[in-house]
């Protein structure tokens, strides 16, 4: 099989398959078929189709980020990181909100799991600093934190780089500042990617993809810029051509 032309930016692409069903995310799958991204489950298809569409995803050979953004008493996400960790998906995650001892819970979950099966490799296990829905307005006058989102996302990451958690889920925006505090080899997951002219919705704090990778984010997350349009193959591809423009291969 011929290998697909920019794989190494593909790779560093996370399409969310944000749907009610299997049906719809099979046929995603389908369409995006030789294209060598990660592929994100969320809470709607998880809570829909449960640990089994994981599997087959995995079976399938994805790169598998399981995004149930755990935030719980330490003992409760414990538990949760040990069956994450059995189901083997190659990266989950916290609320770094959830606090130190929790974070450490979590690690110790994973590590736990590690150690009862030999055959499993290590997920990234990963810290969600501020919803990239959330604006600076909104953290400080609805959530009640003070201070620049930037300065909050990076306090977050720098609590999960001393619990032992491999990266954070941020905006693209806040990147370099994460890296600067934490180093380059914490990993920068990040959602609110939106080519330029695309549909912004939901989200507040955005970055087109070519300037997301620039900034030296390591992996994007994009979900309605591919799910919603008219050809996701064609919209993942122009993404992926856009990344491409600014990964050494
Ligand atoms: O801060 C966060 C954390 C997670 N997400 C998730 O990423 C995708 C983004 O989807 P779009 O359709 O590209 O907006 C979605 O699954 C979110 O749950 C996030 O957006 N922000």
């Amino acid at each position: 099989m011929t290998e697909y032309v920019h794989t190494a930016a593909a790779q560093r692409l996370i399409v969310a398959l944000d749907y009610p069903n299997v049906e719809q995310a099979r046929h995603l799958i389908d369409t995006l078929q030789g294209i060598p991204c990660y592929i994100k489950v969320g809470m709607q298809l998880f809570y829909a189709a449960g640990p089994e569409f994981v599997r087959e995803l995995k079976e399938k050979g994805y790169s598998v980020f399981l995004d149930l953004k755990m935030h719980d008493i330490p003992n409760t996400v414990k538990g949760g990181a040990h069956s994450i960790t059995r189901l083997g998906v190659d990266m989950f995650n916290v609320h770094a909100a959830g606090g130190r001892e929790m974070m450490k819970a979590a690690v110790a979950g994973m590590e736990q799991a590690l150690s009862e099966d030999k055959a499993l490799t290590r997920p990234l296990l990963i810290a969600v600093t501020q919803l990239t829905s959330t604006s600076q307005q909104t953290m400080n006058e609805d959530i009640g934190i003070p201070g620049s989102v930037e300065d909050t996302v990076v306090r977050y990451a720098r609590l999960a780089y001393e619990c032992g958690l491999d990266g954070v889920v941020s905006s693209p925006l806040e990147g370099p500042a994460i890296k600067a505090a934490c180093g380059s080899s914490f990993v920068t997951v990040t959602p609110g990617v939106r080519p330029a002219g695309a549909e912004v919705a939901d989200q507040t704090r955005i970055m087109t993809p070519g300037r997301a990778i620039a900034a030296g984010n390591d992996y994007l997350v994009v979900g309605r810029p591919i799910t919603a349009a008219i050809d996701p193959r064609k919209a993942a591809e122009q993404i992926i051509e856009e990344m491409n423009q600014y990964v050494n291969d």
